[in-house]
């Protein structure tokens, strides 16, 4: 009985408009809906092979400091990246010049993920405008060495690239994203970027006047 009922079937079409929840009115950042959205991401990547193990346990230890954040005494005070970033800086909070009495500060953290989401803007909008013989390890690689890689040491980057090859070609990959047809594909990510464009502003911008960006 029980064990006969099908797993759910996944869509990425979820995932990406997750983002879309991240945005209160006043502009602010939902750090749950921000931190739910890379969960979703992170199950995408895992169905696409355990090459892709070595970032996703690096994205899940991401995840699960912001939640235990989330989940502490102060839990209110990460409720939005603004009020996180006020909360962390009033506080003294955050190792500024090098790690030190605070390596897992929320503020440190979410910046390698807003990095990744950068990453994420490109490669997504490099999938909308490809056409039939575009190769998606050659558009992955591409979004990574104008985002992610500048932050990332040579063997990371070395690890990185090689498990890019990996990937499966363009209509594998969109069979996988288990969202539709080619169009619908391509319509899907038309609708969901504006949103992770956004996300990504917004956190940039807070992060740039509050001079966050080159936290260690
Ligand atoms: C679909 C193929 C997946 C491509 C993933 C591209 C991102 C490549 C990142 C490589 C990170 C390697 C692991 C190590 C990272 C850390 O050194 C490094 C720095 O952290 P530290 O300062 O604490 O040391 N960490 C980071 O930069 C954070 C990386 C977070 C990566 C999250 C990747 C999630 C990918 C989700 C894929 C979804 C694809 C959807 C497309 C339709």
């Amino acid at each position: 009985m029980a064990d006969s009922v099908p797993e759910e079937k996944f869509s990425l079409k979820e995932v990406l408009i997750t983002f879309q929840s991240c945005l209160t009115d006043n502009q602010e950042i939902l750090t749950d809906s921000y931190v739910n959205g890379w969960r979703g991401l992170v199950r995408f990547m895992n169905s696409l092979g355990s090459i892709f193990s070595f970032i996703s346990k690096d994205a899940v230890n991401k995840i699960q400091i912001m939640v235990t954040h989330r989940n502490g005494e102060n839990g209110d005070k990460y409720e939005t990246l603004q009020s996180m970033v006020k909360y962390e800086l009033d506080n003294n909070l955050v190792d500024l010049q090098r790690r030190a009495e605070h390596p897992e500060s929320g503020c440190r953290t979410l910046l390698r993920l807003h990095r990744a989401l950068r990453w994420l803007e490109l490669f997504l909008e490099k999938l909308r405008t490809s056409t039939e013989g575009s190769k998606t390890s050659v558009m992955c690689t591409d979004a990574y060495n104008d985002s992610l890689a500048q932050h990332h040491a040579w063997i990371i980057r070395k690890a990185a690239t090689m498990a890019f090859c990996a990937l499966p070609g363009r209509a594998a990959f969109f069979h996988t994203m288990n969202v539709g047809s080619t169009e619908q594909v391509v319509a899907m990510l038309g609708e969901a970027m504006p949103f992770i464009s956004k996300v990504y502003e917004i956190t940039e911008e807070l992060y740039k006047q509050h001079n966050l960006l080159e936290l260690p």
